[in-house]
């Protein structure tokens, strides 16, 4: 198994609980939608998953690795090996060109390869942005880098928070198509929060949210 939540809490300072008793599991390779209404604890299900928060009880397993048993550097060590993000508002580093922002996670990683990196600027139909900002791209185009970005490094667990969600009807469906296909190619696993009922059919799994408990 390669995501494993098992029974987490979570509440924030000085609010209720917003995870209770959450457990989901995602093997390798497999992709799963969670859904739910604004608020259910989506992106905060999601945020615990990537090691960007903490949780209150529970535990989630990433590639055998308790998070709990994690510091910062460890955490931050196991993003940087593990798992890439995709947000909803693209993320793009303004300051850098499509190729710069491209290689911009598997040098980090330390995991550049110029191979996979052109194959994936050809599938993704970036080659011929590669010299301009993001502030020139269309909605689209920017998404189309950020999964670039995030696929670059080769991570075992895509993240995505609504990534289709500021897209118009044909972009998102091409970003969606690209995504799905690329995670596909790479045998990496997907858990992509969505509103969308269309978009979620299109993976292996749904899971609902529903005040903070899987449905
Ligand atoms: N950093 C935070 N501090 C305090 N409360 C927060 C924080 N982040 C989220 N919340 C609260 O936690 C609850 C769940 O938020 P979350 O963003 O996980 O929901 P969601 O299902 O992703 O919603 P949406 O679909 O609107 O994005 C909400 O009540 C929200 O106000």
């Amino acid at each position: 198994m390669l995501l494993t939540i098992d029974r987490v809490q979570k509440t924030y300072p000085g609010g209720r609980p917003v995870l209770r008793d959450v457990s989901l599991t995602l093997d390798e390779g497999r992709t799963l939608a969670l859904t739910g209404e604004s608020g259910s604890g989506k992106s905060t299900l999601l945020n615990l998953a990537a090691a960007l928060d903490c949780f209150d009880s529970g535990e989630i397993i990433l590639n055998r690795t308790p998070l709990s048993h994690l510091d910062d550097s460890g955490r931050a060590e196991l993003r940087r090996s593990q798992l890439s993000l995709v947000f909803q508002q693209f993320n793009l580093i303004p300051s850098l060109t499509v190729a710069q922002n491209l290689s911009f996670h598997a040098r980090l990683a330390d995991a550049e390869d110029a191979d996979w990196t052109a194959h994936l600027t050809e599938r993704l139909g970036l080659s011929d942005l590669l010299d301009r900002y993001p502030e020139n791209l269309s909605g689209g185009q920017q998404q189309r880098v950020a999964i670039g970005r995030a696929m670059a490094a080769r991570p075992k667990l895509l993240l995505a928070d609504e990534p289709t969600g500021n897209l118009d009807e044909t972009a998102s469906a091409r970003v969606l198509d690209l995504m799905l296909a690329l995670v596909a190619d790479t045998g990496a696993a997907l858990l992509l929060v969505t509103h969308s009922q269309q978009i979620a059919a299109r993976l292996d799994r749904t899971v609902q949210l529903c005040g903070g408990r899987i449905q």
